[in-house]
């Protein structure tokens, strides 16, 4: 199979071995049947070693915990059960765009992911959430680390220690405030992702002990923070950078009524075609999922797998297999008119099954009301080259999660 990657065109197999009882593949075939609703595959243990001592509804590997979890979570998560926070969304999204104007002002360009972070939290928070995913990769990556760090303890792998007490005591103060205003103003406080779980009285078993609701708040926090933006970021400089479609986009956007709301924008092919692309190319967690071979093993794209190996598909290989997408580096959102059953098949930067992103649709709600915001605000957006700033920057660097190298991206916003 041929695959591009960012030095080139390489042949590599569809099915590679990459360590004694680990296999990577990247057949659409294979992966459906590895990441299944009902599946067999299950995580495995690179999970733990991405957040030790943490666990929540992303990291665990037990089935019935996860179950559990996933089935009290999902409501919330749900386009109709999204529908209550629309609101939230949308005056975050504006917040966002007026930090970007205000950042104009003052700097002469604008960073699309500094304006949507600096919103939510102080800088350490920031730094945190970028440290979580650097440790964590290179924790589960490079278990030996672990070992070696029994003897000679290494700063990077005790400062990730840090970094999850103090996510854990962002979830804590988050879920808190809400408490007190359920506290202070009963069912009518402003509802969370989280509400419907805590709203639940004590002896109801559809309820979580607070705990387990911290731990899970952690993951929404962790999972659903860096990613949306990062996706974002590379969004508005793709678009940036190919006058034509941002032409098409805006002649797009030009058709919204006043006071546009997300159910209009559920409605424009262009948009959500440029989001695709986008998830295509700048996936933001295009790494390998690993999961565990049931007993008994199994065939994979024509190989036998032995029961307890562990497999594992990446978006960034099947999203730029040429087989499947023509000119498979080029961002080209009219692809995604009429996808082929293969485009569909690869197209995985959700993860799939029943361990698919739970944020999937949050993700693509922000998307779309920040891409048609920013585009309506700002038509005439440029890349900038301010402070050095080049497509250098935005070549990605990958620690399970994916990011611009040198961590921005300057648009000149006017
Ligand atoms: C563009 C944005 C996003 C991308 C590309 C993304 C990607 C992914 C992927 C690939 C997985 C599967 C991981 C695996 O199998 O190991 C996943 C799982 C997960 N994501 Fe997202 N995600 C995004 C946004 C969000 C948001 C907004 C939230 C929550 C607020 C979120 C919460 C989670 C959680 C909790 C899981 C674990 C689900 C489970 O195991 O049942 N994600 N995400």
């Amino acid at each position: 199979m041929e695959l591009y990657s960012n030095r080139g065109l390489t042949t590599v197999g569809t099915v590679v071995r990459i360590s004694p009882t680990e296999v990577s593949i990247q057949d659409p075939t294979a992966v459906q049947q590895i990441y299944q609703i009902k599946g067999e595959f299950l995580k495995s243990q690179f999970y733990e070693a991405f957040l030790p001592g943490i666990k929540n509804v992303f990291s665990t590997t037990d089935v019935n915990y996860h179950r559990r979890h996933r089935r009290l979570l999902a409501s919330e998560m749900s386009e109709s059960g999204l529908a209550l926070h629309r609101d939230t969304v949308e005056t975050k999204v504006r917040m966002t765009i007026e930090n970007m104007a205000e950042e104009m002002e003052t700097r002469g360009a604008t960073s699309p992911a500094d304006a949507a972070i600096s919103l939510q939290q102080e800088n350490q928070y920031i730094k945190d959430l970028k440290l979580l995913g650097f440790a964590g990769g290179l924790r589960s990556t490079f278990p030996t680390l672990m070992k070696i760090n029994q003897y000679i303890p290494l700063p990077v792998l005790s400062l990730g220690t840090q970094v999850r007490e103090r996510m854990r005591l962002y979830a804590t103060q988050s879920l808190g405030r809400h408490y007190k205003l359920v506290e202070e103003q009963g069912r009518n406080a402003k509802p969370t992702l989280l509400s419907k779980l805590y709203r639940a009285s004590e002896d109801d078993q559809d309820t979580l002990p607070f705990e387990e609701l911290r731990e899970d708040a952690m993951s929404y926090i962790a999972a659903g923070s860096d990613t949306t933006t990062n996706t974002l970021t590379y969004l508005i400089w793709a678009v940036c950078k190919r006058p034509d479609i941002k032409a098409k986009l805006l002649a797009e956007l030009s058709t919204l009524p006043d006071g546009f709301t997300d159910q209009d924008l559920r409605k424009l092919s262009y948009l959500e075609n440029v989001i695709q692309e986008s998830l295509r190319l700048y996936s933001a967690a295009p790494s390998g999922l690993p999961r565990v071979v049931p007993q008994g093993g199994a065939t994979l794209a024509g190989h036998f797998i032995p029961g307890g190996y562990t497999v594992s598909a990446q978006a960034y290989s099947m999203h730029r297999n040429p087989a499947v997408y023509r000119e498979p580096l080029k961002y080209d959102p009219s692809r995604w008119e009429n996808p082929t059953k293969a485009m569909k098949d690869a197209f995985v930067p959700f993860g799939g099954g029943s361990r698919i992103c739970i944020g999937l649709h949050l993700a693509k709600m922000e998307l779309r009301l920040a891409t048609a915001r920013f585009f309506t605000r700002f038509p005439n957006a440029t890349l900038s080259y301010l402070e050095g700033f080049t497509d250098k920057d935005m070549e990605p660097t990958m620690y399970f999660l994916m990011s611009p190298k040198k961590q921005r991206c300057l648009i000149n916003a006017h």
